[in-house]
């Protein structure tokens, strides 16, 4: 049944299977919060190695958010040993971006899981398509999206440090992903700067110095 369903689904009109797939979304963000407090986001963005992570640890600490790594998300896909996970382990090698599809049910899998109305979302739009389909489908609006900007020079040096074990730690990768950051990314701290929505933090200073500017 199943099998036939899906099959079926192949069938289909590819946007109609997606007009399908976001009311189911819908359905599920609404049934999550029906009886509860809307759910508050924050986008969280900046360049790799920037210290979105870093500067997230801090303010959960702080404030009652749930923090939601894109990245992490997407990498627990790839351990978890998913049907999509070796695609999503070659286009994170390749400093790529996952398609918005894989990313928005893995972030929308974890707000209903959290239960919570706020939610801190690190490394995600990376891309105006990531911010387009994650608005139809979610359909929240960020309260704000902080941007922590950082030098190039000093994120590859931050990257290179890291020494978490990452596949792309390493330069060729570190390099592709800054020039996807600039091409891809920037785009949407732009749309949201047009709608006076970001708060920009100078991210080269140390650390404590970054939440400071941030509480600030
Ligand atoms: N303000 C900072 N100054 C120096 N090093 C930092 C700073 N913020 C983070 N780091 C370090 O840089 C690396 C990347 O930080 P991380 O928070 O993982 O960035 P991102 O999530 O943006 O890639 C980590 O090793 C982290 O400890
Ligand atoms: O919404 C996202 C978030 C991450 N990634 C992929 O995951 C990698 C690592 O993302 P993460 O945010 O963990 O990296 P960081 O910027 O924190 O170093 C990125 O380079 C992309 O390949 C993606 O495709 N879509
Ligand atoms: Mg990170």
């Amino acid at each position: 049944m199943r099998g036939g369903l899906v099959a079926s689904a192949r069938l289909l009109p590819r946007p109609l299977v997606r007009w399908f797939l976001q009311r189911r979304a819908q359905q599920d963000i609404n049934e999550n919060m029906s009886g509860g407090k809307k759910v508050k986001i924050i986008f969280v963005l900046g360049g790799p190695g920037s210290g979105k992570g870093t500067q997230c640890s801090n303010i959960v600490e702080h404030f009652g958010f749930i923090h939601l790594s894109a990245g992490e998300l997407l990498r627990a896909e790839i351990n978890s040993g998913s049907e999509n996970g070796t695609m999503i382990d070659t286009i994170i090698k390749e400093g790529k971006i996952v398609p918005s599809e894989i990313t928005i049910k893995l972030l929308q899998e974890a707000i209903i899981k959290g239960g919570n109305d706020k939610y801190i979302i690190d490394g995600f739009p990376r891309n105006e398509e990531n911010r387009v389909v994650f608005e139809s489908v979610i359909n929240i609006s960020p309260e704000f999206v902080l941007f922590f900007d950082c030098s190039e020079e000093e994120m590859e040096r931050r990257l290179l440090g890291r020494n978490q074990g990452r596949s792309d730690d390493n330069i060729e990768t570190i390099r592709k992903r800054l020039k996807v950051f600039v091409e891809s990314s920037l785009p949407v701290i732009e749309y949201y700067e047009s709608k006076g929505m970001v708060k920009k933090i100078d991210a080269t200073k140390p650390a404590p110095e970054v939440f400071e500017d941030f509480l600030n």
